[in-house]
């Protein structure tokens, strides 16, 4: 049994959390929130589990590179500087980070990994994603992991290689980007579809959740696997034994 402390607690996926922790019969350690004391949190937790927001993160790495403790981040919108932090943070405790802590999105990487690579630049690649009306960063954490491993099938770099949000006269496509566009509405939990378009003929491979709880026993599992890992950062390959 493994305490678990949740970073976001009050929120949609603290909740779901909470759930899945007493479904996998491990010990929940308490959460923490805006204005809360998250070293208290860490003190209290064999691993942390974040699900919050990209500004609790420093504080958050800082109090469990402080105790030792490793931590699973599932929140999304992060930027260059917060994965910086996770690099640092990561060669002192274990840090498992993804955009989707669930079984499905993570074999839909490896499909779009593969059919990527195998395609070649002659096939366009857009991700198109759409989400609740409360989420606040586009686009999402799975469409750039989804991005990554179209880039990584096709051996180029995602920042360099990327186009979102067209607005007006955009010029045309450029040859070899990856393109993303986000929509927003409802109670969505998260669907995500890749299109691989060839000039005559169409590929979509396609991912939906149905609720939360496939992110939340994803994040319950990579807690569990987190906590008997060395330092260094993680995915959720091989928690999921898709490696
Ligand atoms: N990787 C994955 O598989 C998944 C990732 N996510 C990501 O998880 C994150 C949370 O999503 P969701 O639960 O829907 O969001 P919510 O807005 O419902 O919950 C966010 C929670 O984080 C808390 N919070 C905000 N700022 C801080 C802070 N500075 N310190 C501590 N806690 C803070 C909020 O508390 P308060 O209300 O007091 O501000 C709230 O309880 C998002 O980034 C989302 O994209 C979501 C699903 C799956
Ligand atoms: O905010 C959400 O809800 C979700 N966020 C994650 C993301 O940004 O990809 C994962 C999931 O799609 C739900």
């Amino acid at each position: 049994m493994t305490a678990i402390g949740i970073i976001g607690s009050k929120g949609r996926m603290g909740q779901a959390l909470v759930a899945a922790i007493a479904e996998a019969e491990h010990a929940h350690a308490g959460g923490a929130d805006q204005g809360d004391d998250v070293a208290a949190l860490v003190g209290a937790s064999d691993v942390l589990v974040d699900f919050s927001s990209p500004k609790a993160l420093q504080a958050t790495l800082d109090a469990c590179v402080a105790a030792g403790k490793p931590i699973v981040i599932g929140t999304t919108g992060l930027e260059d500087a917060h994965h910086a932090a996770i690099d640092a943070a990561a060669t002192n405790i274990p840090v498992l980070q993804t955009g989707n802590t669930s079984l499905g999105v993570n074999m839909l990487a490896a499909l779009v990994e593969q059919a990527a690579g195998r395609l070649g630049d002659d096939w366009d690649i857009e991700i198109v994603e759409m989400h609740h009306r409360h989420k606040v960063d586009a686009p999402s954490g799975t469409a750039k992991l989804l991005g990554e491993a179209a880039a990584r099938g096709r051996e180029i770099d995602l920042a360099n290689n990327s186009e979102s949000g067209r607005d007006g006269i955009t010029g045309a496509r450029k040859k070899g980007a990856i393109g993303f566009a986000a929509l927003r509405g409802g109670s969505v939990a998260g669907d995500h579809t890749v299109i691989l378009a060839s000039d005559e003929e169409r590929i979509e491979l396609t991912h939906r959740a149905e609720n939360r709880m496939i992110f939340a026993r994803g994040a319950v599992k990579a807690a569990g696997w987190l906590a008997g890992q060395s330092a260094g950062r993680y995915g959720m390959d091989g928690v999921l034994g898709l490696q």
